[in-house]
């Protein structure tokens, strides 16, 4: 038997069930515009609902696709049902092509549009003003730290976060030739420099010279203009510039992620997989941080994240980001929150959300 009569039968058996699969995808598509028309102008998007649907399809999943694939899968699939009752424009820090481009696409799948914008302000405010539903904000780099101008946004923004991505962020060396030799300069973003800087040493002479720029879209931009230019970008930027990857994943530490808040007007309902985002002010007075700390332990509430950094109301104030785990409408969550607004000379919540399951 010849190697294509032993593949006939698998192809075949592909074909029919690629005919049904098509089928169910359709049909669940009508049950999702079904669902839009009962939504009518109300809020399409429900993050606690696809959190649920991605959880589960991972329980029942029995291989041999792994459990991130068949999650991948049906995020695109709850995508375009999504777009099919309406499709969503989702804000990011441009231009196209950057990790936060990339979030975006990881949370909304590749049916919502992204829209970039050119600061972080300006894609809160096309939310604000309703001219797009949802922005996607860095807020934090496991190696780089916090990102400063979006929490100081998160103080002054009525929008509400109502999911998180967690990204892995991997660089690689990018240029539109195939080959190392001849290369001058490295075009990267300022961190990514840093965050590549002992492959750099041990893999470029010294005397290519290292410029940062805005963003690895522009440094890739940059290298596809110039054949003696290489850059130091993501996956989706060496595609939108068509340059090829002569090393992959070139960053020093190599769990470099970065953590985006998703936010817009809606609150979630919970998940029993929820964390909770919020903002503190301690009064001026000894114990202050003490007291602000206290009725979270006093509740039984696990803290994963508290950041501090100066408010631009007065010279000597900090306020606090904190993430807790569970949902705000939680009722050991609701007392410590009791608790803490007595004690805090301002507090805000962000908002509550499942926690990323992608
Ligand atoms: O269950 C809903 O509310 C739907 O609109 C359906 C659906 C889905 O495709 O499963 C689509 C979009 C929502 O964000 C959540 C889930």
């Amino acid at each position: 038997m010849s190697d294509n009569d032993k593949l006939k039968p698998h192809r075949d058996a592909i074909d029919e069930i690629d005919a049904t699969v098509l089928d169910l995808l359709n049909r669940r598509a009508g049950h999702a515009r079904a669902i839009g028309e009962l939504k009518g102008t109300g809020v399409v998007y429900r993050p606690e609902r696809e959190a649920a649907v991605l959880q589960r399809i991972q329980d029942l999943n029995r291989g041999p696709l792994p459990n991130e694939a068949v999650a991948r899968l049906f995020r695109e699939v709850m995508s375009e049902c999504l777009a099919v009752e309406r499709p969503l424009t989702i804000t990011y820090l441009g231009p196209a092509g950057t990790f936060t481009q990339q979030a975006a696409i990881k949370h909304f799948g590749h049916a919502a549009h992204t829209l970039p914008c050119a600061t972080i302000d300006e894609c809160f405010r096309l939310v604000e003003a309703r001219q797009a539903d949802y922005v996607v904000a860095p807020v934090e780099n496991s190696t780089e730290g916090s990102v400063g101008r979006s929490l100081d946004l998160l103080v002054s923004s009525p929008l509400k976060a109502c999911g998180e991505v967690v990204l892995r962020i991997h660089h690689h060396l990018l240029r539109k030739l195939p080959e190392k030799d001849g290369i001058r300069t490295v075009y990267a973003h300022a961190q990514a420099l840093a965050q590549c800087h002992e492959w750099l040493n041990k893999n470029l002479p010294e005397q290519v010279a290292r410029i940062s720029v805005s963003s690895n879209a522009e440094a890739a931009r940059l290298a596809a203009e110039d054949s003696h230019a290489a850059a130091i970008a993501s996956q989706a930027a060496a595609e939108r510039y068509g340059l090829i990857k002569l090393a992959a994943n070139i960053e020093d530490e190599p769990n470099n992620t970065t953590r985006f808040l998703v936010l817009g007007h809606q609150g979630t309902d919970p998940t029993g997989r929820d964390k909770t985002s919020l903002i503190v002010s301690a009064p001026n007075k000894a114990g202050a941080v003490h007291g602000l700390l206290q009725p979270f332990s006093a509740h039984g509430v696990s803290m994963t994240k508290l950041e501090s950094r100066p408010s631009r109301a007065g010279l000597w104030d900090y306020v606090f980001f904190i993430d807790i785990e569970g949902h705000a409408d939680d009722a050991k969550i609701q007392a410590a929150l009791q608790d803490l607004s007595a004690q805090a000379a301002f507090m805000k919540l962000i908002g509550s959300y499942p926690l990323a399951v992608l």
